[in-house]
């Protein structure tokens, strides 16, 4: 089956390395893409070299890639947008873009992060300020290192969203034979899940960087899953989302790969260096984490959900607990039935 509704011309909103590696996706999966840059250099760069030697250096960018610092260009007769800029810069993007969005065509949410302050997930925020329909509205979230997906190297990811067509619809337009999304209905439990995954990242480098074993790490991973989703069923999330892509996949790639921005920092953390740092060693690239780590906090304050990973990695983003102390930290923690 391949519907008429198949998105054909994209516009990716935001050339950082994930804008720009799924512009490459798209434009590999035979769609016509233009990519926005707020800057004319990164634009400038992918026109005349192929390449976003900024965000992705080494990555030859098909033809199907234009790139524009105009965004009222960009999304000019587009029937799809993709939404690549970091989480707390969304909704004054949004505000930005809001009245040049096409109607009624899908929003596909590429951020992984709560706000800041309202506690809204990306998909609240996009339909809120562009006062949209939330089922336009498809997260997609999975197990997405960028350089891997720009390199080729295959991988599956989760495209959630309330109305199932509309995700079939991406689902079509994004797939190529190294990248298979599947599709869930389940926005809430996709959204929480790849946002608590970054804090749960940074936990794990801060683990890795201080020398300790595969055991601490997998202890990390499955107990980090057990509060997310913890956090995600007072939600309204489905459990089962928490097994699958969004869920469990993008835990599991994001805790072991050295490539994960969040999964460095903690190393950074744990090697010595202070918050602001271990951020600039990292290029200015983002480490949604660092934000996750309050605002998830805040949530599962709100809806009085245990974290204590996520709490652990909040003292010591925000107020100076030793990286070892953090380990005492959790396994101090009372004693409970798995
Ligand atoms: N890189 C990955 O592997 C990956 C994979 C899946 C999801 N994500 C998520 O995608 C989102 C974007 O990440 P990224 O990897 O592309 O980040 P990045 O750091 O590589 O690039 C960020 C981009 O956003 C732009 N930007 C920064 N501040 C901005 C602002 N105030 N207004 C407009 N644009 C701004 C930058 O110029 C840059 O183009 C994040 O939420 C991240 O968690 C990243
Ligand atoms: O490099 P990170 O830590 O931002 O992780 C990137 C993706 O979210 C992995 O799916």
């Amino acid at each position: 089956m391949f519907p008429d509704s198949v998105p054909q011309r994209i516009a990716v909103l935001g050339a950082g390395s994930w804008g720009t590696t799924f512009a490459k996706v798209l434009a590999d999966a035979g769609r016509d893409v233009v990519l926005w840059a707020r800057r004319e250099s990164v634009a400038e760069s992918i026109r005349d070299r192929r390449e976003n030697e900024q965000y992705l250096p080494g990555v030859l960018l098909p033809a199907g890639v234009e790139a524009d610092t105009d965004f009222d260009r960009a999304l000019d007769g587009a029937d799809a947008v993709a939404l690549a800029v970091p989480s707390q810069s969304l909704r004054e993007n949004m505000g930005v873009f809001r009245d040049s969005l096409p109607p009624d065509v899908p929003l596909i949410s590429l951020a992984k992060g709560v706000e800041i302050g309202t506690g809204l997930r990306m998909s609240e925020v996009i339909a809120r300020v562009g006062h949209l329909d939330p089922a336009r509205i498809v997260v997609l979230s999975g197990p997405n290192l960028a350089v891997e997906i720009a390199a080729g190297r295959p991988t599956a990811t989760a495209l959630a969203c309330t109305d199932h067509d509309r995700a079939v619809a991406v689902q079509h337009a994004c797939a190529t034979p190294y990248f298979r999304p599947f599709t869930i209905t389940d926005v809430v439990g996709a959204e929480i899940a790849g946002t608590g995954k970054n804090v749960i990242a940074l936990a794990c480098g801060i683990s890795d960087g201080l020398g300790l074993g595969l055991n601490t790490t997998a202890s990390l991973i499955t107990r980090g899953l057990h509060e997310v989703t913890r956090l995600g069923e007072a939600l309204g999330a489905v459990p089962a989302t928490f097994a699958g892509l969004s869920g469990l996949g993008d835990l599991v790639a994001t805790c072991s790969s050295p490539l994960s921005r969040n999964r460095t920092l903690g190393r950074r953390l744990a090697e010595g260096l202070g918050l602001d740092a271990a951020l600039a060693a990292g290029g200015g690239q983002v480490a949604e984490g660092v934000v996750s780590c309050r605002s998830v906090r805040d949530l599962a304050h709100r809806h009085r959900v245990d974290m204590p990973i996520t709490e652990a990695v909040y003292r010591v983003c925000y107020q100076h607990l030793p990286p070892t102390a953090m380990i005492d930290f959790m396994m101090d923690q009372p004693h409970s039935p798995e």
